[in-house]
C-alpha cells in the first residue's frame, strides 16, 4: 500500500473543471480532497492566476511510478501541451507528486530526474503547503519539517497571505 500527496494546478480554461478532471482521473485512489485557492503565479509571473488544491490518495498497489504515471494521465485528459520554450508556464492541468509513503509509513525518497521525492519545489510553494495543510494539519513534508512552521516561517510565508480560499468552487462535482 502507498499513499501519496497529489498537488492539483490551473491556469488555463475553467480551471475548477480542470481540478475535477484529475480527482475523476485518480477516481476510487482519492481519500481526501483539500479546499480550493486562488494562487498568484509563481515562478513566472506572467500568466493569469491559478487555482490550486490538493489530494490525498492511497492504493494497495501502486508503486511511485504509477502516481506519477497517474498524474501524467490527468494532465492528459484536461488536454495539457507542454511548452518546452517556457518553465514554470500557463496550464491547463499541472499534477505533481508531492510525497509518497509506503507501507511502512515511511516517505519514499527518489533523486531521479523523472521523480524527484519529495517533489524538489514543494517547501518553496504556498500554493501546494497551504491547500496541503488543510487535510493534515498536523502533516509533516519530508526533509523539511512540519506544514505549519514551513507556512509560517519558510520561504514560501510571504506568498502565504496572498493565497486567496475559494470556498464556494469545491472539488467535489455534484454533477
Ligand atoms: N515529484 C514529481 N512530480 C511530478 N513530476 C516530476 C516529479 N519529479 C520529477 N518530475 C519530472 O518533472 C518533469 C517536468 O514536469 P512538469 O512539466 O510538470 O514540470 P513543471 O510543472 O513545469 O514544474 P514543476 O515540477 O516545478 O511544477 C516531468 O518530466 C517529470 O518526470
Ligand atoms: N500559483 C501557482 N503558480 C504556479 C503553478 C501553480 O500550480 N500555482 N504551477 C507552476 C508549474 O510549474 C508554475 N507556477
Amino acid at each position: 500500500m502507498t499513499r501519496a500527496v497529489l498537488s492539483l494546478g490551473s491556469n488555463l480554461g475553467d480551471r475548477l473543471a480542470h481540478l475535477r478532471t484529475a480527482v475523476a482521473t485518480l477516481g476510487d485512489a482519492v481519500r481526501v480532497l483539500s479546499g480550493v485557492y486562488e494562487t498568484p503565479p509563481w515562478g513566472d509571473a506572467d500568466q493569469p492566476a491559478y487555482l490550486n488544491a490538493v489530494v490525498l490518495a492511497q492504493d494497495e498497489t501502486a508503486t511511485p511510478r504509477d502516481w506519477l504515471e497517474r498524474a501524467r494521465d490527468a494532465e492528459r485528459a484536461a488536454g495539457r501541451v507542454r511548452d518546452p520554450q517556457r518553465r514554470f508556464g500557463p496550464r491547463t492541468l499541472d499534477v505533481d507528486v508531492i510525497a509518497v509513503w509506503g507501507d511502512d509509513d515511511e516517505p519514499v525518497l527518489s533523486d531521479e530526474e523523472e521523480l524527484t521525492l519529495p517533489h524538489p519545489r514543494a517547501h518553496l510553494r504556498a500554493f501546494v503547503l497551504r491547500p496541503w495543510i488543510d487535510i493534515q494539519p498536523y502533516g509533516r513534508l519530508p526533509g523539511h519539517g512540519w506544514l505549519t512552521d514551513l507556512l509560517t516561517s519558510g520561504p514560501a510565508a510571504d506568498e502565504a497571505l496572498e493565497l486567496r480560499p475559494r470556498p464556494e468552487l469545491a472539488l467535489e462535482s455534484t454533477a
